[in-house]
């Protein structure tokens, strides 16, 4: 029997009796994504895919004993909550939250309405709403809900993201606002924090059976968060689940069905597209197709290159930080100059302005040094370009970019650079490496010559290294000995 604890979720949320929505939608997510669902039913709803037949508010006495049979389990890991249909409601749920031991991640998702146009939350609720607001982690209203929440129109980009802002300034932790109803090309969600703002972008999914996706949406978020993700890889993994459940969905007796989460994220095809403004640029950055990078040497001054590259290393990267002006332009143009003789790709860290003036093989950017390239310049110029992911959200920001490869790191601990991360282990890496199989993936941090043969049996196109080669005591016969141990170990295709 397996002793494994599951983090748990509560659904605090109306119970839709066909299936398609409320509690069962989020209950069955919840599931199907890892952690333990919980209920509190706030209202039995007796409805079918064509009309609300009843609303049966819970009455006090039934949300207590619901509540308090849940408290002596322990508090939960998060809460999504659904359909307040009632004062009582909302303020048995405040209290709760106002006396847990510690702050519990909670989503809300301000279902107002059914897409029938049935009101569900009474207009006495929407107006104590902004006493559950400070308390709320993440809320995520359609337009129509926003436009209700504020009391403001909602028709234009600008608006959504000033209506969702103010939501922030009445207290809320973060926002996403869903886009599925918006008239554009693609499902576009905007999120934003007193830290961060961002749109997701996915193809809209041709299906009939769309009924629940708020609920799939916020229990998946909820269940995210009571995994320990941040609250914008979050948002990734909750967009993940929603497309993964529009392609899974099935229609019941003829008539729209609802959304179907089998499990954990695993395909490619839902993971969002992530920019910081709401427009999605295009980029071609060439491909480098089955070429295998191999053995991957990062280091800092051109005479590594002399070193290096005499050895049958075909890819290498110059990071240099501590040179600026004259000095840093001579070493980028003499690295160049190097790669040429021995036909090496040589990726430029960071300095893509003298990437392209020196015409080097390719780029590597971190996710902070997008913020200020000028990604259509490089793609221009016809170079490679290589980004640093860490994380669900800064996988979906590349997969806008669609770089020529995606890195993966930290693999294990590192000492060569400080990083907030916990290493991702050969687990992880084998997981992001077939996530997005369509990208070639290289891995870097703490890998060194007795964890090479590990990181080459997943299969990933370069093994990228700082110290492992540049403090060893004989660099060039160390990296000999790992380019022998990449060839044994690599799976053949
Ligand atoms: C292959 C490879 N992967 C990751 C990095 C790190 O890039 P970045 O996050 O921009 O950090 P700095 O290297 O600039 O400190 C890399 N350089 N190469
Ligand atoms: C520069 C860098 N970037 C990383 C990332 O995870 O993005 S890990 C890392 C340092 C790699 O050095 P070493 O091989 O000495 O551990
Ligand atoms: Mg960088």
């Amino acid at each position: 029997m397996s002793r494994q604890t599951k983090p748990m979720v509560w659904s605090l949320a109306g119970l839709d009796n066909s299936g398609l929505a409320g509690q069962l939608a989020d209950v069955k997510t919840i599931q199907a994504l890892g952690a333990h669902a919980c209920s509190v039913t706030t209202a039995i709803t007796a409805q079918n895919s064509q009309r609300v037949v009843a609303i049966n508010p819970s009455t006090t006495e039934q949300l207590e004993s619901q509540l308090e049979a849940l408290r002596e389990l322990g508090e939960p890991n998060a809460i999504k909550v659904g359909l307040l249909p009632s004062i009582n409601c909302l303020e048995l749920l405040i209290d709760f939250l106002e006396q847990a031991e510690k702050s519990i991640p909670l989503v809300f998702d301000p279902v107002i309405e059914t897409s029938s146009g049935t009101q569900l939350m009474p207009d006495e609720v929407i107006e104590q709403l902004y006493k559950l607001l400070p308390l709320v982690t993440v809320i995520t209203p359609n337009i129509d809900e926003l436009a209700r929440l504020t009391g403001q129109d909602t028709k234009s980009i600008e608006d959504i993201e000033s209506q969702a802002k103010t939501l922030i300034d009445w207290g809320v932790g973060s926002v996403l606002v869903k886009g599925g109803h918006w008239p554009s090309e693609r499902a576009s969600d905007f999120f934003i924090n007193r830290n961060n703002k961002f749109w997701l972008h996915s193809d809209r999914k041709e299906t009939d059976n769309s009924r629940g996706t708020g609920c799939v949406l916020s229990s998946a978020i909820a269940t995210s968060l009571a995994l320990n993700y941040s609250i914008e890889d979050a948002v990734v993994i909750g967009k993940m689940a929603l497309n993964q459940g529009l392609r899974h969905s099935y229609p019941v007796r003829e008539q729209k069905g609802p959304l179907s989460v089998k499990s954990w994220p695993i395909d490619e095809q839902d993971m969002p597209q992530l920019t910081k403004q709401y427009s999605l640029s295009e980029y071609y950055f060439p491909s480098l197709e089955k070429q295998i990078l191999g053995l991957y040497p990062v280091v800092d001054s051109a005479e590594w290159l002399e070193r290096l590259l005499p050895l049958g290393i075909t890819t290498i990267q110059l990071r240099v930080k501590d040179l600026k002006g004259d000095s840093l332009e001579s070493e980028i143009q003499k690295a160049v100059a190097i790669s040429r003789q021995y036909n090496a790709r040589l990726f430029i860290n960071d300095h893509w302005q003298l990437a392209i003036k020196y015409q080097a093989y390719g780029v590597h950017l971190g996710q902070e040094d997008l913020d200020d390239a000028d990604l259509a310049a490089i793609s221009q110029a016809g170079l490679y370009l290589g980004v640093s992911t860490h994380c669900f959200y800064e996988v979906a920001r590349a997969h806008a970019i669609k770089p020529s490869y995606l890195a993966c790191g930290p693999v294990y601990h590192t000492d060569s650079k400080q990083m907030p991360w916990i290493p991702h282990g050969i687990e992880n890496l084998n997981y992001w490496k077939n996530l997005m199989q369509s990208y070639p993936w290289v891995a870097i941090g703490g890998i060194n010559t007795d964890r090479i043969a590990d990181v080459a049996s997943t299969g990933v196109s370069g093994i990228a290294m700082i110290s492992a080669i540049t403090k060893a005591h004989n660099p060039e016969q160390t990296a000999t000995n790992m380019m022998q141990l990449i060839e044994q170990h690599r799976p053949r295709v």
